[in-house]
């Protein structure tokens, strides 16, 4: 079941809380467990420490998430899901500039003795629900 969700994966977001040093501390364990399901360091990765709104209830320092990130060569964001203002964006568009990079070479024309598909009647299977 847990095999599901590894498959077709493209980028992954580590995201801990600041406010809470286990929840850093258990990110190892989650890197490997993304390498036992083949995910390798090719594929986007990026941690995020949420909850920095929480200011006088920091357990997660900085400059230890960053060393964490450097580590594993990964970007490093703190932001705050209450206030999308903090990094949301930056964040999704530093995954989107790093899949973009990663895109294999796409043709833009079909390749010689290839058969066209779609070329018949068309069908539609509208859902049903
Ligand atoms: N102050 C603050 N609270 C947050 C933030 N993100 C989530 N929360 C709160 O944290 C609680 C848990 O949030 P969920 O979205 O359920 O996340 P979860 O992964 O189940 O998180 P945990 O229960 O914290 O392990 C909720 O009460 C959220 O409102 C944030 O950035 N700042």
């Amino acid at each position: 079941m847990v095999q599901h969700y590894y498959r077709n994966v493209h980028a992954v977001v580590f995201v801990y809380d600041i406010t809470n040093m286990a929840s850093f501390q258990s990110l190892p364990a989650w890197i490997e467990e993304c390498k036992r399901h083949l995910l390798t360091n090719d594929v986007p990765r990026i941690l995020v420490g949420n909850k920095c709104d929480l200011k006088d209830s920091i357990q997660v320092p900085t400059d230890l998430a960053q060393k964490f990130a450097d580590l594993h060569s990964m970007p490093m964001f703190e932001t705050s899901a209450k206030n999308t203002n903090d990094h949301v964006e930056a964040i999704f568009m530093t995954l989107a500039h790093k899949l973009k990079s990663h895109k294999p070479l796409v043709l833009s024309q079909p390749p010689e003795n290839t058969v066209e598909l779609n070329s018949g009647a068309k069908t539609s299977f509208p859902c049903g629900c």
